[in-house]
């Protein structure tokens, strides 16, 4: 077969194929087209050639065309196209999502004399994709909750508490371990409830002495201590209407619970050195990974301001009991550090993942969180694998089954909670020679936490230097 006998052929075989092939002239006429044009665009040969290729109405030659000092088709002035996503309008007027790929034809002395462009059409992948992205929508909206992610049945059933207590203006109490997320369900109370266009304020009740605390929550009046040059609104006031997050509540002191058992019964605060009742609409949200009942025992929490503020009882479920949840928030996690830290690393080795999935998490999500920090410091590859986290997490084969773990219960051996947390400190306080941040970094939790469980157990972090 010679050249001549091929080019007999050539025209069978581009109508055989199922893209649109187009020839155009330098001015954009069309003059040659082929049979998947044709399907494609709905046009037969006969209606396009000698016709403007303006008339398929493609979106990227629009743009290229009402683009200043463009000529009005790119492909002329670059050579080519390659896989250019666009739409062009079909002969009865409904896009088509299309790739093209275009390139200039030049006679023998290098002169433009036309341009052939290749148009597939992608309408079904265009289609899943749609599906795809609302599949992920759907799931994500499922997953999320204000902020928190979870999947698990305690997750789920939490969000549900969190969307009824919102509505409520009855004071709720967030119990639960330490990272395991009672600051963002007390966010979310606030942002899912009727209170959400009103301020919500946060007052950490470990992180200050018993009169700043007072000062703090109440405010004071010019004179009423050393320091006080001026009148200030306290957090109460300044919550007006809204939430007020009192974390960490099990550490307040028991003057300070006596002042809210008022504020609660009353709706009224008064400023730390004046007596003048100032009117206050506040709905109270606390939290606390302490044993309260524990405490009043100990007559070191008030049983009736207790009783006050635990009207709504929530627990946040430790990461233990929810370990389904992990590679959404290992996932989640990595995406986000990613995109801060501009690494290419392209993800979690299922390796990594498994180890992730049989850890215990005694520091909960923020020990998760830490731990993919850690990760990506440390990983210098494509893929995280068991040898870039922390080596605990690397280490530990426990591949127990999760088991439900109630706030207040005993932990290993018969010990309670607060026994086991406190050995957990000691071991970390150790390994850290005594830097309390650094023994929080190792627990995955927040220095406030381990400065204020240092001061509840009793301990001085100088004794493990
Ligand atoms: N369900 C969740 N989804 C996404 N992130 C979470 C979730 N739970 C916790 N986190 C993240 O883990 C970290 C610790 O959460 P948070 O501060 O709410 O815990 P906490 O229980 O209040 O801890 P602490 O008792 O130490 O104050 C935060 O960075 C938070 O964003």
């Amino acid at each position: 077969m010679n050249s001549s006998d091929l080019n007999l052929y050539w025209k069978t075989v581009v109508d055989t194929i199922q893209d649109g092939v187009m020839i155009v002239s330098p001015e954009g006429t069309i003059v040659s087209v082929n049979k998947g044009f044709e399907t494609i665009t709905g046009y037969s040969q006969s209606e396009v050639l000698g016709q403007s290729c303006a008339l398929l109405g493609c979106s990227s030659c629009e743009i290229a065309r009402n683009a200043e000092g463009c000529h009005w088709c790119v492909m002329f002035k670059h050579g080519r196209l390659r896989r250019q996503r666009c739409a062009l309008i079909r002969k009865d007027g409904i896009p088509v999502q299309i790739v093209k790929n275009a390139s200039v034809l030049k006679d023998g002395e290098g002169q433009i004399i036309g341009a052939v462009e290749t148009i597939t059409d992608i309408t079904d992948l265009t289609t899943k994709e749609s599906l795809i992205a609302s599949y992920r929508q759907e799931l994500d909206a499922q997953d999320r909750f204000y902020g928190m992610i979870g999947a698990s049945a305690p997750m789920q059933a939490l969000f549900e508490l969190i969307r009824n207590a919102g509505q409520s203006d009855a004071p709720v109490i967030i119990f639960g371990e330490s990272g395991a997320g009672k600051e963002l369900i007390a966010k979310a109370i606030h942002e899912a409830g009727s209170r959400s266009q009103f301020p919500y304020i946060k007052v950490n009740c470990a992180a200050l002495n018993e009169s700043l605390l007072e000062s703090e929550l109440f405010g004071h009046v010019k004179g009423s201590f050393t320091g006080a040059h001026r009148d200030r609104e306290g957090r109460f006031e300044a919550a007006d209407k809204g939430d007020i997050f009192l974390d960490e509540i099990g550490d307040l002191p028991l003057s300070t619970q006596v002042k809210l058992l008022r504020v609660l019964e009353e709706k009224v605060v008064e400023r730390v050195g004046d007596h003048k009742p100032i009117q206050v609409d506040v709905r109270i949200i606390s939290a606390t990974n302490r044993d309260l009942q524990a405490l009043i025992s100990k007559g070191e929490f008030r049983e009736d301001f207790f009783y006050r503020i635990n009207v709504i009882p929530l627990r946040a479920p430790s990461l233990r009991e929810r370990k389904g949840d992990i590679p959404l928030l290992a996932r989640s996690f990595f995406n986000r550090i990613r995109m801060k830290s501009g690494k290419d690393i392209h993800g979690i080795s299922r390796e990594a993942m498994d180890a992730l999935a049989n850890y215990n998490w005694p520091g909960n999500v923020r020990e998760l969180k830490s731990a993919l920090e850690f990760a990506f410091v440390s990983c210098h590859e494509d893929l995280i694998e068991p040898r870039h986290l922390p080596a605990p997490i690397a280490a530990e084969p426990d591949c127990a089954p999760p088991q439900p773990v109630p706030v207040q219960s005993r932990g290993p051996g018969g010990a309670t909670l607060d026994q086991v947390k406190r050995t957990r400190l000691i071991d970390a306080l150790t390994s850290a020679k005594g830097n309390q941040s650094e023994a929080a970094r190792i627990l995955g939790i927040s220095r406030t936490s381990v400065w204020a469980q240092v001061k509840r157990y009793q301990l001085n972090p100088a004794d493990y230097v």
